[in-house]
């Protein structure tokens, strides 16, 4: 599928669900020469060993980007700093640095400062996953008919950029590119703060143990199942993401209050007009989103079968 590999040897930093989904996919598709990987834990280097996890696992993050052409930084938003850090000194002349985290604008904040001249940084946040971590999580279709946003400063050398993109593209992502700002407030409305949401319900019915005990479970319609899936995600992965887009989602979590006390109101006014006019544009919304074919996850879009 691909033209032959598009680095001759990539680094991945943070061996879980995003770094070993991009080996699967990249190594079906022949991106890279050689992949090599670093996690901070012996016991998830012990487990990318035994499964095949990168063509080498090494045991410090130096000796991972040694002449890498691209360099992934795949760990949680509040780490990568410390990781670039780390790794600068390390870095080949002509490298790329991405990442792959869910924030962007403190990811530049915290990376860019560390980073020398004589590489490019081009960050990056592909829009899938799952709310399972960790190194056996990943397979290959992850980010197949998914968006990846590649987020260059003005002025980063476009090759650089060109280059990732087709390593995306040849994962199966499609790529657009964002600025930092616009990002963290899109991806807070469309995934942080309702991801908040999916934690407060299931924090809410544990709390009201009256109802919750086996019954929750046993009588859970889809709605609620769905909270649970999105409130099992990574603890330490969102709670960096919520610390560090702070502003975003603190302006978005203030709309998200006045609506819903506009239908608290409603329901308690007995304001049924107001209460289906609000669903029936809600559900415009969500037709919308099917028609334009941008709903990979629905029933009739032939969602590819997850393998490795
Ligand atoms: N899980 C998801 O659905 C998605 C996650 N992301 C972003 O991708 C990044 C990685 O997420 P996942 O692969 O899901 O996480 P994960 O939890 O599966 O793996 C994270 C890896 O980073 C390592 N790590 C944790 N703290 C570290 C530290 N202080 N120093 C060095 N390594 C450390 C862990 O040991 C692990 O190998 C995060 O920044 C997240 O925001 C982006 C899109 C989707
Ligand atoms: O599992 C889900 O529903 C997700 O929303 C996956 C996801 C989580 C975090 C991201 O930054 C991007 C995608």
């Amino acid at each position: 599928m691909s033209d032959g590999p598009v680095y001759d040897k990539v680094a991945l930093i943070g061996l879980g669900l995003i770094a070993s989904s991009m080996f699967w996919a990249g190594r079906r598709a022949g991106l890279a020469g050689h992949v090599s990987g670093y996690a901070r834990t012996q016991a998830t280097r012990d487990t990318a060993r035994e499964i095949g996890l990168c063509d080498s696992v090494c045991d410090s993050a130096a000796a991972a980007v040694a002449d890498a052409d691209l360099v992934v930084l795949a760990v949680p938003v509040g780490a990568m700093g410390a990781v670039a850090a780390e790794i600068a000194p390390h870095l080949k002349p002509g490298a790329t640095v991405t990442d792959v985290g869910s924030v962007k604008r403190r990811v530049i904040e915290d990376v860019g400062p560390h980073l020398p001249d004589h590489v490019h940084f081009v960050p990056g946040h592909p829009l899938a996953g799952t709310e399972h971590s960790g190194p056996e999580s990943g397979f290959a279709t992850l980010f197949r008919n998914r968006w990846c946003l590649l987020v260059p400063a003005p002025g980063t050398s476009p090759d650089a950029v060109l280059r990732l993109r087709r390593y995306w593209e040849g994962m199966g992502a499609q790529v657009d590119e964002m600025e930092a700002d616009h990002h963290d407030l899109v991806l807070a409305v469309t995934s942080h703060t309702p991801h908040l949401i999916a934690y407060t319900m299931v924090g809410v019915a544990d709390d009201m143990r009256r109802v919750t005990d086996s019954e929750v479970i046993k009588y859970s319609a889809a709605g609620f199942r769905d909270f649970t899936r999105i409130a099992a995600s990574d603890p330490t992965m969102w709670r960096d993401v919520f610390l560090t887009n702070k502003d975003a989602t603190l302006e978005v979590l203030g709309r998200f209050t006045e609506e819903l006390f506009a239908l608290q109101r409603a329901i308690r006014t007995g304001d049924g007009a107001l209460l289906h006019d609000y669903f029936t544009r809600t559900r415009a919304i969500r037709r919308g989103i099917i028609e334009a074919g941008q709903d990979t996850d629905a029933p009739d879009f032939g969602r590819a079968k997850v393998e490795r």
